[in-house]
C-alpha cells in the first residue's frame, strides 16, 4: 500500500484549485500541509526542487510542491518565479504598468510540481504546465493574485473574468496536474 502524499503548500487558493482539478480522479491517496516554505532564487525547476526537498526534510514521508511563475516575454521570462513579490509590492494594478514601454504584452503562466518520495536527498520529479496569454488592465474579481491581468490566448476574458470551471481546464496548474496524474497512472510509485 502507498503512503498517502502530502501536497505543501502555504497558498489556500492554490490547494483550493488542485482540489477542484483533480477531483477523485488521482490514482493515490493525497492530503495537504500548511506551511511556507522558502522562495528560493534560480531556474524554475532548480527552485521546485529545492522546494519539494525542504517539504520532504520537514514532513519525513513522499511530498508534492507547486511553484508558479508568470514570465513576460518582453523581459525575457522576468519577473518569472519572483511574481510572488512583484505582486506583494505593485498589486495587480501595477503589473500592466512594468510593460508599459513594449508593445510585446505577451506572457507565460508556468506552473511546475515537483514530487519527492520523501528522501531529501533523492530524486524530484518535475510537472509543467504553461499557458499563454497576454498582460491587460485588470478585469474581474481579484480573489486571486494576477489572475485579472492575465487574459489566456484565445480568449478575451481574464482568467478572473472566466467562471472557474473554465480556468480549470486550460490554466497552467490543469496542465501541469494532468502531466502528474498521467506519471502516477502508469508508474506504481
Ligand atoms: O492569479 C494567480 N493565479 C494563479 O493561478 C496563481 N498561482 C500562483 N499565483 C501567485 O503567484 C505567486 C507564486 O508564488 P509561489 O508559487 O511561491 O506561491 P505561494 O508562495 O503563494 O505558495 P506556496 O509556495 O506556499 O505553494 C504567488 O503570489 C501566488 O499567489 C497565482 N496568481
Ligand atoms: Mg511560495
Amino acid at each position: 500500500m502507498s503512503k498517502t502524499i502530502v501536497f505543501v503548500t502555504g497558498n489556500a487558493k492554490k490547494l483550493e484549485e488542485v482540489i477542484a482539478i483533480l477531483g477523485k480522479n488521482f490514482p493515490r491517496d493525497i492530503t495537504s500541509r500548511k506551511i511556507d516554505l522558502p522562495e528560493y532564487q534560480g531556474e524554475i525547476d532548480d527552485i521546485c526542487k529545492d522546494k519539494c526537498r525542504a517539504a520532504a526534510r520537514i514532513v519525513n514521508g513522499p511530498v508534492v510542491v507547486e511553484d508558479t511563475s508568470l514570465c513576460f516575454n518582453a523581459m525575457n521570462g522576468l519577473p518569472g518565479p519572483y511574481i510572488k513579490w512583484f505582486m506583494e509590492k505593485l498589486g495587480v494594478d501595477g503589473l500592466p504598468k512594468m510593460l508599459a514601454a513594449w508593445n510585446d504584452k505577451s506572457a507565460q503562466a508556468v506552473c511546475t510540481f515537483g514530487y519527492c518520495d520523501g528522501d531529501p536527498d533523492g530524486d524530484v520529479s518535475i510537472f509543467r504546465g504553461i499557458t499563454d496569454g497576454v498582460i491587460v488592465n485588470p478585469r474581474g474579481t481579484r480573489e486571486f493574485g494576477w489572475d485579472a491581468c492575465f487574459q489566456p490566448v484565445g480568449y478575451d476574458k481574464t482568467y478572473a473574468e472566466l467562471p472557474k470551471d473554465i480556468k480549470n481546464q486550460i490554466s497552467h496548474r490543469s496542465k501541469a496536474l494532468t502531466e502528474m496524474k498521467n506519471y502516477f497512472c502508469n508508474n506504481l510509485v
